[in-house]
């Protein structure tokens, strides 16, 4: 991996040039969706500049070489996320899409009436909603993990929760709101130790995280391209061959098929069983483009930067009055997310006011975690996210910026 400096990093994403009311844009909703370095908007501007055409199906030069592309695309995010086999890679539209895949697939065929699902209180609506569906269909009960004030899972729960015999159990990897990084691997060992399938949703662990989804030993991992330096519209269901091969179909239509009688159908082999239509071919290939980039810089130096980042955030913010920190406090446990409020400010006004006074651009909210809101009794949170071209100028930028709104509103 070439060691490269935050200017060097942040020279490849042009919008990072771009100024916001007149002032440079700092960008720090990268938990939300990340920015695009040039080689990625390059390569889709390339797939469609010179052998824009369908896949799998042309007998022709440009089809063959977008069928191509595509399928190294596949090849290098299996490898990205150290899986078996390219074959475990199911294209999706998002991590949400991923999700409902399997809760429609897999779980349709193997939940029923009185079987148990256990979920977490720090869950993404994405995380949740399809298994509430699933539950509303089969007669299936849920169950949760609740989070403690400083925002870690309370395992002893998850351990008497276990002793319940559970069929599957979803978590994420990294909360969107708290940054908190929970134990996956371990909790994915318990978890199996009782019979348990499990799902982890990724959206937040691939982009900033090393992942080997074998070492794990994850059944479904979910993530998507957007959050990672790739475009919109592609994200990835991993699952292991022999739960993906007894799935049946999520979406019927063409390509996901072998023979179509009026009657009836036979299945494509894996993984295009589950890509039913035509593909988003730009954004899969932008998707393997993103995936370079980051190899390139190397993901252990990606969460080095971000801890880097999150500690000198942690430390400045500690400086203003008033400010409350939601999330863990040891960095080893959370990622570069921080979620927090500004006394009775609320955190859409100090949005709009980071955005209009310093050109800081911080997410604000519920972030899709309702119940987590509940949780810490607060309707919504100011929150922040780094990646790799955040620098401590950015962090600077928004300091002044809450301090501004402070003056704003101590009228
Ligand atoms: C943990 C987690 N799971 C699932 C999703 C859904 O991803 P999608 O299918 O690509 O939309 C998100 C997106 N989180 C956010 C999207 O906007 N602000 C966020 O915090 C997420 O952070």
């Amino acid at each position: 991996h070439r060691a490269r400096s935050a200017a060097e990093i942040r020279a490849d994403f042009p919008i990072l040039a771009r100024q916001v009311h007149g002032k440079p844009l700092v960008y720090l909703d990268s938990t939300a969706s990340s920015q695009k370095p040039q080689s990625v908007i390059e390569t889709m501007n390339t797939y469609y500049q010179s052998y824009n055409a369908n896949v799998h199906r042309g007998v022709y030069e440009i089809s063959e070489e977008a069928t191509a592309a595509v399928e190294r695309a596949r090849v290098k995010i299996a490898r990205f996320i150290h899986a078996r086999h390219s074959k475990q890679v199911i294209f999706t539209r998002n991590t949400t899409e991923s999700i409902n895949l399997v809760a429609y697939s897999w779980g349709n065929a193997n939940i029923h009436s009185g079987d148990l699902i256990v979920l977490t209180e720090m869950e993404h609506h994405s995380n949740l909603v399809p298994w509430q569906l699933l539950a509303q269909r089969t007669g299936a009960r849920l169950e949760f993990v609740p989070v403690t004030e400083d925002g870690l899972l309370r395992q002893d729960i998850y351990d008497e929760l276990l002793t319940y015999h559970p069929r599957l159990i979803a978590f994420t990897h990294m909360s969107n709101v708290l940054g908190t990084i929970n134990p996956v691997q371990e909790m994915i060992a318990r978890a199996h130790a009782v019979g348990a399938t499990v799902l982890v949703d990724g959206a937040q662990s691939v982009p900033h995280l090393p992942v080997d989804v074998q070492a794990l030993d994850a059944d479904f991992y979910c993530f998507s391209g957007h959050k990672m330096l790739g475009p919109t519209g592609i994200g990835v269901l991993y699952g292991k061959r022999e739960l993906l091969e007894a799935m049946p179909p999520f979406m019927g239509g063409g390509d996901m098929i072998r023979t179509v009688k009026l009657q009836a159908s036979t299945w494509n082999d894996l993984p295009w069983k589950f890509e039913a239509g035509t593909p988003a071919i730009a954004e899969a290939i932008g998707l393997g483009a993103a995936v370079d980039y980051l190899n390139d810089l190397g993901m252990e130096w990606v969460i080095e930067h971000e801890h880097e980042i999150t500690a000198y955030a942690l430390e400045r913010l500690q400086e203003i009055p008033g400010l409350t920190i939601y999330g863990p406090r040891a960095l080893e446990q959370r990622g570069g997310v921080i979620s927090f409020t500004l006394g009775d400010i609320h955190p859409h006004d100090l949005a709009s006011i980071l955005d209009q006074e310093v050109g800081v651009a911080i997410r604000a909210g519920h972030h899709c975690a309702q119940p987590l809101m509940e949780r810490y009794d607060v309707a919504a949170t100011a929150r922040a996210s780094f990646y790799v071209y955040t620098t401590t100028e950015d962090v600077d930028a928004l300091v002044q910026g809450l301090q501004k709104a402070q003056q704003i509103f101590s009228f």
